[in-house]
């Protein structure tokens, strides 16, 4: 029988209906456009925590939250612990995601959550090695005995501005029933992060570059969840963050790297994000929600500041003009799963903690999003935001300097190179630690990229250093590799979901799965 944290609902729902899990995970996107949560977030003790969730590995960790949010009655415990086994045996890092402790020296409590250890070198393999696992286990279990003319398969569309779409593309490639679909705008990715896409040789994958912005590439994939037709035809699945079980495999490393900064005990932290999407962030709140005394999460943004402006000012605002920053994985303006934040924010402030009366103000502001291209929330909705939220825009020239200061000024290793997202996260974090002047506070900065992705912010940063090569120091050989293999991509010319869908059947009949 599956608890009040197994089953999950609409953030735009006014209905007491909900689902269990694997149909969450499997449709990705609600049918009303709104985003899958668990109504209820599972409480864990001071004495679980600090007695025995800060002894256990990653892989244990995982196993104990997962379990949490999925009933053993959809996956049993065995096959629970195969699926976090097999995520994170791909990993370069037996710790899965380790902290580099006081990075700049003893002073700062700066420490950096190294979170590209995975197959593409950024944070997103963390859940989507785990969601390309997750995927396979649903199709297996459900198409074993049946006829090849009968076996569900999955046509997975995600939208990227970079590090989803290879995250995605390693955890789904060569997987049976589905294929995978990944559009990214032209020209707005690294040379890397589209040869890691392209170069893939698997049959079922397939890249669209699209002539547009990533949030033209998220609003088709949105459009095409919400054509019944389409979906009905070619049962759609989602890699992006709106998918819930991306969110729920990253709460993991909040839980892990507050315990490996404070030595496993309850202490003073705050926990510094680059962010665009929401996603990663996201699972810090369902982290602090389920019990680890969390200070502060940190939102750190670049100039696309949709997230700072919010928390500044109430007004959530779409605007069509999105900066081309040093930081391109963060050129968002609509972050998806601001949507599950505002759920819990909605129900708390001003739903009398009532579900349905939560979804429709949530549908309520949305509508108002598409009608008017902007809502704006009563203060006691920031007011609570702002308990557990802090926030800090970060220029492009902050980024390169802070590229620049972080490898002149750490010692702990020392000449320590970074990625231009995790620069405004740790030029956030350096601004906090100024204005809190606290020195029992531990600074956990959120790295979601290894620099080699990121080589034209990192060489501009890093230039003026005699002794610095770009080859020597960051490029590692597999990514080095890349460069020289052949690369298999489609262009779409215009951002519309007609075309997208178009290319997708196309492509579908030649992929022949
Ligand atoms: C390298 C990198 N940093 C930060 C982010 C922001 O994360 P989120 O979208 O979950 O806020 C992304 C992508 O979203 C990313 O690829
Ligand atoms: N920065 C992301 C954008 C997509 O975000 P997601 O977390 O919702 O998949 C990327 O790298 O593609």
């Amino acid at each position: 029988m599956a608890s009040s944290s197994q089953v999950y609902r609409s953030t735009r729902s006014s209905s007491k209906d909900t689902k269990s899990f694997e149909e969450a995970v499997i449709q990705g996107l609600a049918s009303d456009g709104g985003l899958f949560i668990p109504p209820v977030i599972p409480q864990v003790s001071k004495d679980t925590l600090f007695n025995k969730w800060s002894k256990l590995s990653f892989q244990e960790l995982a196993f104990e939250i997962m379990r949490l949010y999925i009933s053993s009655s959809e996956i049993s415990d065995s096959e629970l612990k195969v699926l976090v086994e097999n995520s994170y045996s791909t990993f370069r890092s037996s710790e899965v995601t380790p902290l580099a402790k006081n990075i700049t020296g003893n002073k700062e409590n700066l420490h950096v959550l190294e979170l590209f250890h995975g197959p593409t070198y950024a944070f997103k393999d963390v859940a989507l090695q785990f969601v390309g696992n997750l995927f396979e286990f649903f199709l297996q279990r459900h198409n074993s005995n049946l006829p090849e003319s009968e076996k569900k398969k999955l046509t997975v569309v995600g939208a990227t501005s970079g590090d989803t779409g290879s995250a995605a593309i390693y955890g789904l490639r060569g997987k049976k029933d589905v294929s995978v679909f990944i559009l990214y705008p032209t020209g707005r990715i690294s040379p890397i992060q589209e040869e890691q896409m392209t170069t893939v040789e698997d049959k079922n994958v397939q890249t669209l570059s699209v002539k547009g912005t990533f949030d033209n590439c998220q609003d088709i994939v949105k459009a095409i969840f919400g054509d019944k037709e389409f979906n009905e035809r070619h049962n759609v699945g989602a890699v992006n963050s709106i998918n819930w079980a991306r969110i729920l495999a990253q709460i993991t490393y909040y839980f892990y790297s507050y315990f490996k900064a404070t030595g496993g005990v309850e202490g003073k932290v705050k926990f510094v994000v680059p962010s665009g999407n929401f996603g990663d962030i996201l699972a810090g709140y369902f982290a602090k929600q389920m019990g680890l005394p969390v200070e502060k999460l940190v939102i750190a943004t670049n100039e696309n500041d949709i997230l700072d402006r919010f928390l500044k000012t109430g007004y959530y605002e779409r605007s069509d003009k999105v900066a081309a920053t040093l930081s391109p994985a963060m050129d968002i303006l609509i972050s998806s799963n601001f949507e599950r934040l505002l759920w819990f924010l909605a129900r708390e402030y001003e739903a009398n903690n009532d579900d349905i009366k939560a979804g429709s103000i949530v549908n309520n502001w949305f509508q108002q999003l598409r009608e008017q291209g902007k809502f704006q929330v009563d203060n006691k909705i920031i007011d609570g935001a702002r308990k557990d939220f802090d926030s800090e825009r970060v220029s492009n020239e902050e980024t390169t300097k802070t590229i620049a200061e972080i490898y002149e000024r750490s010692t702990n290793p020392s000449k320590y190179i970074i990625d231009p997202h995790t620069s405004v996260g740790i030029c956030a974090a350096e601004r906090i630690i100024a204005k809190d002047k606290d020195n029992t506070i531990h600074y956990i900065s959120l790295s979601t990229a290894h620099p080699a992705k990121f080589a034209d912010a990192v060489n501009e940063s890093l230039g003026k250093f005699s002794g610095y090569s770009f080859e020597k120091d960051v490029l590692p050989l597999e990514l080095k590799k890349l460069s020289t293999l052949p690369k298999r991509l489609k262009f779409v010319e215009r951002a519309d979901v007609e075309l997208v869908k178009a290319s997708i059947e196309e492509e579908l009949t030649k992929m022949k799965l």
